[in-house]
């Protein structure tokens, strides 16, 4: 039997989804969800997404290592950034990595009523796929967008994310078909689409560029975050 899939465009529309007996994969291609897979992917024991700087804060006390961003940048006395790049290392091999971000842990931190969660973006989408599948249950991608606002990267990722799920799911509603054609219309450059972003133009400063690069490569790696409890594990 065929399931479902629908894509939510902004957390701020996530409370008119009934999320139960679903997957909810989360998307914050710039640049949460890209982090956290690499960070996965490069030995993390687990990730604890947290909503607030508060509550990174009570962890960072704990000696937990310790992620915080706020509007792209570093949050000053936290160890991490939010940029990629900066989990690819033997720091982070075993090691719990407390995360707080701008839009993406609190996508997360809003999804916990779903069946399961799991973190996706372009770097591991085949594997969150293929997991999907597998699972053979209706599914929401939950695009974390910006400050409650649509964005082009995510929903781009979700328009992806169903042009790989079409063979198992229907496309619930709209926004399904929506992000779908906009995905197939820019597909073959990806980068260049998302270099004109909006979330590209603000953070231009910040020098991001070759994170956005890498944050769009595809099927990278072989694995799906998944949210026990509240915590991310890696599932192959
Ligand atoms: O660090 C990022 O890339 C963004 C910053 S902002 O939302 O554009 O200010 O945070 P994220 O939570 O990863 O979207």
């Amino acid at each position: 039997m065929k399931r479902n899939i629908d894509v939510c465009l902004s957390p701020e529309l996530i409370h008119l989804y009934d999320l139960e007996g679903k997957i909810v994969v989360v998307v914050d291609i710039l640049r949460a969800t890209s982090v956290m897979v690499t960070a996965m992917a490069h030995g993390a024991k687990e990730i604890i997404p947290v909503a607030t700087l508060d509550e990174a804060k009570s962890y960072l006390d704990q000696g937990y290592l310790c992620a915080a961003e706020r509007g792209g940048a570093q949050v000053e006395g936290f160890p991490l950034d939010n940029s990629p790049f900066s989990y690819m290392n033997e720091e982070i091999k075993g090691q719990p990595i407390v995360i707080t971000t701008t839009n993406g842990t609190l996508a997360i931190t809003k999804s916990t009523s779903a069946d399961q969660v799991l973190v996706g973006a372009f770097i591991n989408i085949q594997a969150v796929a293929d997991y999907i599948v597998r699972q053979g249950k209706d599914v929401i991608v939950h695009c974390a967008g910006w400050k409650g606002k649509t964005n082009m990267e995510d929903t781009l990722f979700a328009g992806a994310l169903v042009e790989l799920l079409c063979e198992s799911h229907d496309l619930a509603c709209d926004t399904a078909h929506l992000s779908l054609k906009y995905y197939q219309s820019v597909k073959d450059n990806l980068f260049e689409a998302v270099k004109n972003s909006a979330h590209a133009k603000r953070l231009n400063k910040l020098d991001v560029i070759k994170d956005i690069e890498f944050c769009v490569g595809q099927s990278i790696y072989d694995l799906v975050p998944v949210l026990e409890g509240d915590k991310l594990v890696a599932v192959k």
